[in-house]
């Protein structure tokens, strides 16, 4: 039964074909990577490459995208604390429901919040949740500000932005760190590699 009052006298309901038969069929484990990071730190850029780099490979992935999935189901929450933690608990199920599906889940979200981002792993089984912090400082993401909206924030034109008058808060222990180092950083396709290869290396490849 779920702890939520509202939904008390549920009863969940098992079906005949499980996760491990739709992993068989598509030679893969369902999990999910959660790319983290500040605006303009290239994880929707990350995402796309990951998606296609699977893609060529024969494995199936799936792209939730902030931006995107705050155009529909997530379209009535704004930036505060609080709508930032139910935008990241939404996009946590719906990848975990992903992530059962078989689907290699490719979450692309600022989630700012150490909390919000560990409270989706704790919805997964251990291993199955594999995040990615996108490491690049702030004066990088705010130089390419492919949007216009650190130059927005600068002018105080959008409150609370991540980086300029909100917090991030880094991972302490995640899975795969990608650094910008001395001015350095990686391709997208590079970056792309370095999760492959952890994921091959971790099993997720195969079923
Ligand atoms: N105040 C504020 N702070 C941060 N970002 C803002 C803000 N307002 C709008 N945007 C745009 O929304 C995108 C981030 O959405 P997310 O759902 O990933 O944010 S969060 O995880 O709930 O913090 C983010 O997209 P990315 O640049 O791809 O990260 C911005 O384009
Ligand atoms: N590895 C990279 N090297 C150089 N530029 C990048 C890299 N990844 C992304 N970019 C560029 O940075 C900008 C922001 O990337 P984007 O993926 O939209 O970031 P985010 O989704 O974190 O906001 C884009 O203009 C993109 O072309």
């Amino acid at each position: 039964m779920s702890g939520n009052e509202k939904s008390a006298n549920v009863v969940w309901h098992n079906s005949s074909v499980d996760k491990l038969d739709r992993q068989k069929l598509l030679q893969q484990k369902g999990c999910v990577i959660w790319i983290t990071g500040l605006s303009g730190s290239g994880k929707s850029t990350l995402g796309c490459a990951l998606s296609q780099a699977l893609h060529s490979r024969g494995k199936l992935a799936y792209i939730l995208d902030g931006d995107n999935i705050r155009h529909g189901l997530n379209r009535d929450l704004s930036f505060k604390a609080e709508d930032r933690e139910e935008n990241i608990r939404r996009v946590g199920e719906v990848a975990k429901l992903f992530a059962d599906a078989g689907l290699i889940c490719i979450a692309c979200l600022i989630s700012p919040y150490r909390k919000d981002r560990d409270s989706c792993r704790a919805l997964l089984a251990d291993g199955n949740f594999i995040e990615v912090f996108m490491d690049m400082p702030l004066d990088v993401c705010e130089a390419r500000d492919p949007k216009g909206l650190y130059k927005l924030a600068r002018a105080g034109k959008i409150k609370a932005f991540t980086g300029i008058d909100d917090p991030y808060e880094p991972p302490l222990h995640c899975e795969i760190v990608l650094k910008h180092e001395e001015g350095n950083c990686a391709s997208p396709y590079e970056m792309a590699e370095t999760v492959i290869t952890y994921l091959e290396e971790n099993g997720y490849l195969r079923a």
